[in-house]
């Protein structure tokens, strides 16, 4: 056995370290930082903050990321979403994944470090910490409100991408946080109904494994209502304006709309169909801020 997980190994490539650092949740966390960023300043934000500051978040969510894949390698295995994982598959061993992580994460702490500032280094290696410890290798397997205080880790890039900017902790980006706390529930509990019967035979209690899918489809309703009244804030204390005040109403109607189809079960592939309308919502909604703030800065509204 030893002999052939050493073969197996030894096919290791630069495709599976990849993987581990799940390369699509971080371009779209580090598309909200890189906002948060720019929403931090009225003038332009050097390029070594834009460039660097982002890179630092993303080395550090990468080695989250890893960490990830290592503590949760036996449950991945029995998985079909996650069974072609590169630990799972027992392509890359645990140790060289481990050594990878502290890799990332210190290269992103200290590129942090040299090119934005301690508070946003300190906040990075809290949700490295908060996503890849205390999540992963402990509420995710605890509670069924897992990834509702999980998700704070999944939540705060565009606080660091502020605080790289501005060096502080403000309101604007303290409302960033909380429309992202506020989307993930409906984000992940849609995936977790799709995948209800795998959580179950690993033990995970997910909401739809220890509540049911009625009781799940429920809360998503009432946290796309949470996410419709937190999303308008940002134009409530005029940080935003009319154009991103538009894009939130409508965004968050459909997101309301997807939500109430899946509880009546009114739509085919109701459940993965919001999980994929959740990204697009992220991404829209956070551009939406960003022209709008540039609309703003230029006086055309
Ligand atoms: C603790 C909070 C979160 C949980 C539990 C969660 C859960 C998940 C899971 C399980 C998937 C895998 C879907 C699959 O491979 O079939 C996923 C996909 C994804 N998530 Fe999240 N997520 C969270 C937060 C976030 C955040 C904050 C972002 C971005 C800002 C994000 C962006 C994405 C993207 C882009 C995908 C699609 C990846 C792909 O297509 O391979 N997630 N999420
Ligand atoms: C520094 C920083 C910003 C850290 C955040 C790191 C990060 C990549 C958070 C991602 C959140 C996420 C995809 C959770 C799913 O984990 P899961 O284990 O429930 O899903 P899985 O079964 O697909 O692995």
């Amino acid at each position: 056995m030893a002999s052939i997980t050493h073969a197996v190994t030894a096919q290791a490539g630069w495709r599976d370290y990849l993987e581990l650092t799940k390369p699509k949740v971080v371009a779209l966390m580090i598309i909200t930082s890189a906002i948060g960023m720019l929403l931090a300043s009225d003038s332009a934000v050097p390029w070594s903050t834009l460039l660097l500051g982002n890179l630092g978040i993303a080395l550090c969510a990468g080695s989250a990321a890893a960490i990830n894949h290592v503590v949760d390698r036996r449950i991945d295995v029995q998985m079909a979403r996650t069974q072609r994982r590169p630990l799972a598959q027992g392509r890359v061993e645990p140790l060289n994944a481990v050594l990878f992580a502290m890799l990332l994460g210190s290269a992103g702490l200290a590129v942090l470090l040299s090119w934005t500032n301690t508070l946003t280094a300190v906040l990075t290696l809290g949700s490295l910490l908060g996503y890849a410890l205390v999540y992963t290798a402990f509420l995710k397997r605890a509670t069924p409100q897992n990834i509702v205080i999980g998700g704070l880790a999944g939540a705060a890039p565009p606080l660091l991408g502020w605080t790289a900017v501005s060096g502080q902790i403000d309101a604007g980006g303290l409302l960033l946080v909380l429309i992202i706390f506020a989307w993930t529930p409906p984000h992940f509990w849609a995936l977790a109904i799709h995948r209800k019967a795998e959580y179950a035979k690993v033990n995970i209690p997910m909401l739809p494994v220890t509540h049911g899918e009625h009781y799940t489809k429920l809360h998503i309703l009432l946290y796309t209502f949470m996410l419709l009244a937190v999303s308008l804030l940002p134009f409530v204390i005029h940080m935003s304006g009319p154009l991103y005040l538009v894009a939130a109403v409508v965004l968050g109607l459909r997101f309301i709309d997807w939500a109430i189809a899946l509880l009546r079960n009114s739509r085919p592939h109701a459940a993965i169909k919001t999980f994929k309308y959740s990204l697009w919502y992220l991404l829209w909604l956070f551009v939406a801020l960003l022209l709008d703030h540039y609309i703003e800065v230029a006086g055309w509204l």
